[in-house]
Order: C-alpha cells, then sequence, then structure tokens
C-alpha cells in the first residue's frame, strides 16, 4: 500500500503547493495594483495643478491685454506704471512688454528690454496670428537683466495681439511666466512621495525632454525603464479652459521593491502558512490511507493464498464487501475457464501435430513439384534468354511483366526499365494505340482477340521513337486477374528494305527495258517466247500477253528468223552470239545489231536465252558521214598552207596534214600516234613544252619559231587552241602553224626604209635623231668622247641653178659615198635634209681625230667631179662639236653647237673646218632627246 500512501502526500503536496501559489500571485497582482493606482493618482495630481496653473495664468494675461491702461495707454510712461503694477501683484511674471507693430518694444516693466527688437521672437511672430502660448525655454534676452538664481531662468511666454479700432495689429503684449511656480509644484510632490514611497515625479515635455525634474536629467531625454526594476504612472496633459495642452506629460515613477514591499512581507507569511499546513496534513493523511487500503490488502492477500479471506464484519466499508465478493466469483470463474481452456488446447495441440504432419508430407511433394516447375521455367527462361526474337509478355492490366535480351537490343529498354510499365506506351506507336487498348480490354476478359494465334507485320517504337517494323506472333495465357498476352518479335526492317529494293529494281528494269530503244525478249530451251518488251510487241502487232508461247520463227518473222536460226545451236549451248545484219524494210535497208545470251539454271544447263536486237541504221549512216565529213577535212587541211595538227593530253600527235610532212619532211603515217618528242626531237620539243603545257590547261597560246627544217629557213607564227569537249576537261590541243618568213621580211624592209634617205641610201634624220642620244648614253657607260660633225655642201644652189635638179642630185650622191668612205663602219653618216649631213663619231680619244677626219672629208670632196661632159666643182663647210669624256651634253645641244660652228665656217670662207668644244655641268644636263624638242 506504499503506492497509494505516496500518491496521496503527493496530491496533498500538489494541493497545498497550488493554492500556496494561487494565493501569492492573487496578493502580488493586487499590490502591484494599488501601487500603481497611487502613483497614477499622484501624476493625474501634479498634472491637474499644472494645466490648471497654466490656465490661470493665460487668463491673467489675456485680462491685461484687455485693460485700457495698457491696450490704449496715452504715453508710455502710462502704460510702463500699469505694466509694473501687474508685475508686483503677479511675481511669478518676469517680464511684461507692450510691442509696436514692428516688434519694437515700446513699454515693459521695470523698463527691461525697452527698445529692443522682438520681431524674431516667436511668441512676437506667433501673436500677430492669435494668442500665443510658448513651450519652456531658457531665458535668451532677459537672461542677463534679471537677478541671479540657482537655476537658470526659463518662462513660459504668452502674448497677445493688441489692435486698432479697425482691427488692425498695433502692437503685441509679450508675457514671460517664470517656470518656477511649476517647479515648486513638482518639488512639492516629489518630497512627499520621496518620503513615503521613495516615488521620484518628472515633468517631460513633448518630446520627452525632461522640463522638471532632478537637476542632473533635466534637458534631457528620459530613458525608459525595460527590467521591470521600476512602476511607471504617466498622465498627459490635456489643457484647462482656454489654455491648451503644449504636450506635457507627468511621470510619477517608482522602485517595484519599494512598491510591493507590504507584498513581500505578506509572501513569508503564506509559505510559512502552507508549511504548517503540510506539516498537520501529513501524518493524518497517512493514517487515513491505511485505514481505507486495509481491506483490500487483507483480500488481496487471501486471493494469493497468503491469509484467510477476512470476514465482512471486519470489513468496514460497503465497497470494499462488494469489491471482496467480486473478486471471489472472478476467481472462480477464472478457474473454470482454465480448465477448459487447458482441454481445448491439449486437443488442438494434437490436431495441429496431425495437420503439421499432413503439411509436411504436402510441403514435400510441394517442393518437388516446384524444382520441376523451376527446372522447366529455368529452360524456358534460358531458351527466352538465347531467343534471337524478342519476347515480351503482358500481364491482363496490359504491363509489361517479361522481357528478355532480344527485347533489349531491338527497342532500346532494359527489363528493369520496363517492368511494370504499359506496354502501349513502350511499344505502340502513338496513332495504334486507342486501337490497341480496345483490343486489349476485350482480350484481357475473354483471352480472344483478332490478333491472337497469328503472325502479323506490325510498326513498333524503339526508344528513341523511331519505328521498327516488326513481324509479331502473339498467344493468350490466362492469369488470375484476365488473360495476359505473350509475343515473340522479329525486326523485319531488313527483309521490308530488301523486298523494296527488289520491288525498286524490278520497276527499274521494267522501265528500262519499256523505254529502251531495243527489242529484248527471252526464249525458251524450245525457242519459244516468255517475255517480250513492249517494242517488241509493237513492232509484231501484238497484244499484250499475246507474244507469250510464239516460237522464234512466228515472233520475228521469216526473214529475220534466217537470220537467227545460224546463231541457235551456239547459244543451246551456253555460248554468247553476237552479229550484226541488214534487211529491206519499206524501201530502205535497215540495219540491225543482235546479241544472243544463254541463261543457265543451277547446274549449268541451259534454260533459255536472252535476245537483244538494237536498231543501229542510224549509227550506220551517222558513221557513214562521218567518214565523208573526214574525208572533207583531210582535203582542206591537205590543201591549206597552214601546218595543222592535234596533240593529245599524252602529248601524242593524233593528227597532221600533208603540210606538216612537206615541212619537216616526216612522213604523216609515221608520225601519226607518236609521241611529239620523239618525232620532232628534244630541241624542238623543248621550245614548244611551255607552250604546249599551258594550252593543256585551256590557255590558247601563240608563239613564233624560226625552223631551219630541210635548209628551208621559216618563220612560223603557231596557235595551239585547246580542245575543251565540257567546260571542265582539255583533252588535247589543235595546232595551226603558219608561214610567216615572207611577212617578216617586209617587215623588216620597211623599218629600214623609214630611217634611210632614199637618195644617197645614208641614214635619214629620224635615224640620227633616235641615234645620237643612244650614242650619248654609251659614251657616258664607257666614259669616251664622242663628237657630232655637221656638214654643208658649199654653193649647191648654184650647181642646181646652173645644172640642173639632176646634177645637184648627182653631187648629193657622189659626196655622201666620199662622206661615208672617209668614216668608220661604225660612225653614223646621216643626210639630214638637202645638202645638209651629219655625222656621229664615237669613242674618241682626243680632238685631233675630229681635225684629222675633217680635213679627209675636205679633201674628199674636193676631188674632180665629172656630171654629163661638166666638171663640177664641189667643197664643203663642217661645223664639228666636241664632247670630252665625262662631259654631259643633250642632244639637241650639240647639233646646236655643231650647226654653230658650221656658220663659222661658212663666215669663214667655205671649204674647212671649225671645232667647239661642248659640254655641261652634271647638274645642268638633261637627257632630252629630238623627240622632245
Ligand atoms: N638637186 C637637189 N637639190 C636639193 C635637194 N634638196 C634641197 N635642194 C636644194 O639645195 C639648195 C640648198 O642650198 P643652200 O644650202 O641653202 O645654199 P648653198 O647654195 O649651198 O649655199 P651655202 O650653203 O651658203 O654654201 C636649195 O636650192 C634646195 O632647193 C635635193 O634633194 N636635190
Amino acid at each position: 500500500m506504499t503506492w497509494l500512501f505516496a500518491s496521496t502526500v503527493l496530491t496533498l503536496v500538489i494541493g497545498v503547493l497550488a493554492v500556496t501559489l494561487l494565493v501569492d500571485r492573487l496578493v502580488h497582482q493586487q499590490a502591484r495594483r494599488d501601487a500603481l493606482r497611487l502613483l497614477q493618482a499622484n501624476a493625474d495630481g501634479l498634472r491637474d495643478a499644472l494645466d490648471r496653473g497654466m490656465a490661470q495664468h493665460f487668463a491673467e494675461v489675456r485680462l491685461l491685454s484687455g485693460l485700457q491702461q495698457v491696450a490704449q495707454a496715452p504715453t508710455v510712461a502710462d502704460a510702463r506704471v500699469a505694466l509694473d503694477g501687474f508685475v508686483t501683484s503677479f511675481p511669478q511674471f518676469a517680464w511684461l512688454g507692450l510691442t509696436d507693430a514692428s516688434g519694437k518694444v515700446i513699454a515693459s516693466a521695470n523698463g527691461l528690454l525697452e527698445g529692443v527688437n522682438v520681431s524674431a521672437r516667436p511668441w512676437f511672430k506667433g501673436a500677430l496670428a492669435g494668442p500665443f502660448v510658448g513651450d519652456v525655454h531658457e531665458a535668451v534676452l532677459l537672461a542677463k537683466l534679471l537677478p541671479a538664481q540657482n537655476e537658470p531662468w526659463r518662462f513660459v511666454d504668452f502674448a497677445f495681439p493688441l489692435k486698432d479700432e479697425q482691427g488692425r495689429i498695433k502692437g503685441v503684449l509679450g508675457a514671460h511666466l517664470s517656470w518656477g511656480w511649476a517647479g515648486q509644484l513638482r518639488q512639492d510632490l516629489s518630497e512627499r512621495l520621496a518620503k513615503e514611497a521613495g516615488a521620484e515625479v518628472l515633468v517631460l515635455g513633448s518630446n520627452d525632454i525632461v522640463l522638471l525634474g532632478p537637476t542632473e536629467q533635466q534637458g534631457k531625454k528620459l530613458p525608459p525603464s525595460t527590467d521591470g526594476s521600476l512602476l511607471w504612472a504617466t498622465s498627459k496633459s490635456a489643457g484647462h479652459g482656454d489654455f491648451r495642452t503644449l504636450g506635457w506629460q507627468v511621470v510619477v515613477r517608482q522602485p517595484a521593491n519599494q512598491a510591493l514591499a507590504p507584498y513581500d512581507a505578506l509572501h513569508a507569511q503564506t509559505l510559512a502558512t502552507a508549511g504548517a499546513v503540510f506539516a498537520l496534513l501529513l501524518p493524518m493523511t497517512w493514517w487515513l490511507a491505511r485505514r481505507l487500503s486495509r481491506p483490500l490488502v487483507d483480500v488481496k492477500k487471501a486471493l494469493s493464498g497468503q491469509a484467510a479471506m477476512p470476514r465482512d464484519d471486519d470489513i468496514l466499508y460497503e465497497e470494499a464487501r462488494a469489491l471482496k465478493q467480486a473478486l471471489i466469483e472472478h476467481d472462480e470463474r477464472h478457474a473454470r475457464q482454465s480448465a477448459a481452456l487447458e482441454a481445448m488446447a491439449m486437443s488442438l495441440e494434437k490436431r495441429v501435430d496431425e495437420r503439421t504432419r499432413e503439411l509436411a508430407d504436402i510441403n514435400d511433394r510441394l517442393s518437388q513439384s516446384m524444382r520441376d516447375v523451376g527446372r522447366s521455367q529455368e529452360r524456358l527462361a534460358s531458351i527466352l534468354r538465347q531467343s534471337p526474337d524478342a519476347f515480351v509478355c503482358v500481364d491482363a492490366k496490359g504491363l509489361i511483366s517479361d522481357w528478355n535480351p532480344a527485347a533489349e537490343a531491338l527497342f532500346g529498354w532494359t527489363r528493369d526499365e520496363v517492368r511494370g510499365r504499359l506496354m502501349a506506351d513502350i511499344l505502340i506507336p502513338a496513332v495504334h494505340r486507342q486501337a490497341h487498348h480496345a483490343g486489349m480490354a476485350a482480350f484481357s476478359k475473354t483471352g480472344e482477340g483478332a490478333i491472337i494465334g497469328k503472325r502479323l507485320e506490325l510498326p513498333t517504337l524503339h526508344r528513341d521513337g523511331s519505328v521498327i517494323s516488326a513481324e509479331l506472333s502473339i498467344g493468350a495465357l490466362k492469369a488470375e486477374d484476365g488473360y495476359a498476352a505473350f509475343a515473340f518479335v522479329r525486326d523485319i526492317r531488313e527483309r521490308l528494305a530488301a523486298q523494296e529494293e527488289v520491288r525498286i529494281s524490278q520497276h527499274r528494269l521494267q522501265q528500262v527495258l519499256g523505254t529502251i530503244p531495243a527489242l529484248v525478249g527471252y526464249f525458251d530451251r524450245d525457242a519459244r517466247c516468255r517475255y517480250s518488251n513492249e517494242l517488241g510487241r509493237k513492232l509484231r502487232g501484238l497484244a499484250p500477253g499475246a507474244e507469250i508461247g510464239l516460237h522464234l520463227r512466228e515472233a520475228i518473222g521469216e526473214q529475220n528468223y534466217a537470220l537467227h536460226e545460224p546463231h541457235l545451236p551456239k547459244v543451246l549451248t551456253g555460248q554468247r552470239a553476237h552479229f550484226e545484219g541488214s534487211v529491206r524494210q519499206r524501201g530502205q535497208d535497215v540495219h540491225f545489231q543482235v546479241h544472243m545470251v544463254p541463261e543457265k539454271g543451277p547446274s549449268g544447263e541451259v534454260t533459255g536465252f536472252y535476245l537483244m536486237t538494237f536498231d543501229v541504221t542510224a549509227l550506220k549512216e551517222a558513221q557513214l558521214q562521218q567518214e565523208r565529213a573526214r574525208r572533207q577535212l583531210r582535203a582542206i587541211t591537205d590543201n591549206l598552207p597552214v601546218m595543222i595538227s592535234y596533240i593529245d593530253a599524252e602529248h601524242r600527235l593524233q593528227f597532221l596534214n600533208r603540210t606538216f610532212e612537206q615541212w619537216t619532211g616526216v612522213a604523216v603515217a609515221d608520225a601519226l600516234g607518236k609521241p611529239m618528242r620523239e618525232v620532232i626531237g628534244e630541241q624542238l620539243y623543248e621550245q614548244r613544252r611551255e607552250p604546249l603545257a599551258k594550252a593543256l590547261e585551256g590557255q590558247r597560246v601563240e608563239f613564233e619559231v624560226v625552223s631551219e627544217a630541210l635548209g628551208v629557213r621559216r618563220v612560223l607564227q603557231t596557235a595551239y587552241i585547246p580542245d575543251r569537249p565540257t567546260a571542265e576537261a582539255v583533252v588535247g590541243v589543235y595546232t595551226l602553224t603558219t608561214d610567216v618568213t615572207a611577212m617578216r621580211d617586209a617587215e623588216r624592209r620597211m623599218a629600214e626604209l623609214a630611217l634611210t634617205d632614199t637618195l644617197t641610201g645614208l641614214a635619214n634624220r629620224r635615224n640620227f635623231e633616235q641615234w645620237l642620244p643612244l650614242a650619248l648614253a654609251r659614251a657616258q657607260r664607257a666614259k669616251t668622247a664622242t663628237a657630232v660633225m655637221f656638214l654643208d655642201i658649199d654653193h649647191f644652189k648654184r650647181i642646181n641653178d646652173t645644172f640642173g635638179h639632176a646634177a645637184g642630185d648627182a653631187v648629193l650622191v657622189t659626196f655622201s659615198q666620199r662622206l661615208a668612205a672617209s668614216m668608220r663602219k661604225t660612225d653614223l653618216v646621216a643626210r639630214l635634209a638637202g645638202d645638209e649631213f651629219v655625222v656621229v663619231l664615237e669613242g674618241l680619244s682626243d680632238p685631233d681625230v675630229c681635225h684629222l677626219l675633217a680635213r679627209k672629208v675636205n679633201e674628199a670632196a674636193r676631188q674632180p667631179l665629172r656630171y654629163q661632159d661638166h666638171d663640177l666643182a664641189m667643197t664643203t663647210s663642217i661645223g664639228i662639236a666636241y664632247l670630252p669624256a665625262g662631259v654631259h651634253q643633250t642632244a639637241e645641244a650639240i647639233l646646236q653647237d655643231a650647226d654653230a660652228a658650221l656658220y663659222q665656217t661658212k663666215e669663214r670662207g667655205r671649204d674647212g673646218y671649225t671645232t667647239v668644244e661642248t659640254g655641261a655641268d652634271e647638274a645642268e644636263f638633261s637627257t632630252s632627246s629630238f623627240a622632245t624638242l
């Protein structure tokens, strides 16, 4: 019964503790409420006193502003007297003053600040709009004028506007209420509360700054108390009467421990009382517990056989007696039920033994069957694993239950990925899924369906979304919840592709045979037709199919058959036959070409032959025409004075005309088909190698060479023209070679003529003008001296005039011959015009050579000259311009200098010579020539 005692004691403890705590809590709350109420009452009291005080002072100043002695005082002195009197009566006003409309103090109590401009002060500005009350502030202007005190002067400002009869502001009455009265109020309350309850009193402005309070806190923001060590009461000013609040608030606060001191005493008493109650109740509780539990303990002992069952009279209370009776009955019932259960258990045990033996027996047999089934399943699984066909099994819901490696390879899904998934989602293309679901719904109930037990071709899906054409063999299986299905699936894409290829090939063959311009047929061993293309039928006027079974003789006609028949034995022994023939049809020769090709069976025996006949009439005619054209071309090219050839890409001569033979002496027949190098020799080939390569790259090339073949000098102009049958390839080169020897000679002669004087055969002026600059350049390079000799036949005009023009010509010719004979071959002798001649002397070592030559010419000119029985006198005047070695001079300047020298000779009486040295500094020298004059 210890537990009963323990629980009773525990209940007692908890009860006493709960009551104690509750009482304590209520007392604490009440004490706190009482303390706060007291604080609040004091805060409200001070707030009311402040509001009322402010309202009263506000009313006092309003009254003063309405007094005639102030507002309409006749003089400033009168006004000052009135203000002085007011301050005396109400000493709490530190300053009273009147201003004019501009803010200048015109009268004040005790004359303080008179004459000062207060227009910037807030009270003055505020009063212009109506009655004004300013919040507490420290003295600004008056601080120095008022008597000194412990604390700084602080005021509350009142100001009222003063108006004239028209209602215009004529001035302001300002009052500074000393803040000392409010401080006193707070001080009184604070002292009382400090003494009674240790509380503190503070007055805060609208911005929570301490206006009144302990000196160290004044002017600072009151820090909030968050630790609960203080109890607070706050009372906000609401104004009073006409005075509207400035937002002050009174705060009264008290240390919590001081406020709750009465409660703390009560708390200790409560705990002591609870302890005493507990000490008193504990033994009583123990005794009561024992007394109540005694009958139950006795009954328990009796039931467990430790003691005799107590009599009813010994049991103290009725409930225990009833309990005792119930337990006795229960005990008896329990004994009976136990006996029955024991009997039942024994019987059950026996039956379980029997059943266990039977089950063991069944189990043995079942194990044997399971092993058999397992082996056959293994065999089946192995077969399915090895099966080249994919095997897929689905249950009655269409979910995949089996999936062999071939299925993995075919569809790209592993067995684990697809097991339990809907087969339709995995394998069936979206367009067929609806039909599949409908079929599957019916099948899963009946096990029957249109496709069950059949082999059919269907499209299936690969994992990558591609469609696989497959052949499926589908079967049904009875399952617990309906019918399952399985399918062997074979990829038939290759087979279908092969079939398609065969079909396309057949189609192509039909197309080819249908459009080929040849007769195609197939005949069996007995030469009976088994197939003919459309052309074959049309030629014989046969309807489709009518040719089948016809003998070759009937199929191609008697005349044709006569040409074919000799070849039949050869073909029927397995050899091909090929021949050409012609027949006359409708007055025209028709040429044809026949191919007979045997067809052999698997063991090599001839089963029939193909007959293909081409009409080659057009080809034959074309060949004839081509031959004619070739002959014509040969005739033309052979008779042209042009050498024509064709060289192929391997540099072989494939065509040559007869001119080739005439010019080279090589027979065309010997050269044709041979490499060009071999035919024309290494040296000539080397000359043509580069142009030939360019032509074979597609360029037209022209070049000239001089040939000495057969001892004849020929200037040959050759054109290589690429043979380009298509845009890409050059397959050879046409060559056209023309003999331009005569043309080149004529050109040379004409060029010579252009530079020669026709009368004398000497160089002409143009020749001289080209020559001299070149001669000067040569002299410059060789650092040799040069001279130009200018000659004129003396009095030549007289010869003309006396003996006629022809005589003049003869003189000119003779003179030129004598002149040329006097010079070196390399010196240029030229006739400039009329009887004027020049000589260019090159490679001179000194001017003496010139003198020598001049004298020689003078002498030669003087020699007797006979013309038509007349002795003609001939002399010449010479002017020489000598250009020393290394000195520059232009051609025209040298000629001018020579001309000037000639003029001097003429001046001096003719038949002589004059030499001048010519030349210029390098800087003056320019390379001008006659051409630029
Ligand atoms: N016969 C002939 N006379 C020509 C030919 N070309 C020019 N003349 C003449 O040659 C003459 C040239 O005479 P000039 O050189 O002026 O005088 P010149 O009589 O020689 O006198 P100088 O020179 O002062 O000694 C002119 O009468 C021309 O008509 C020509 O080709 N044949």
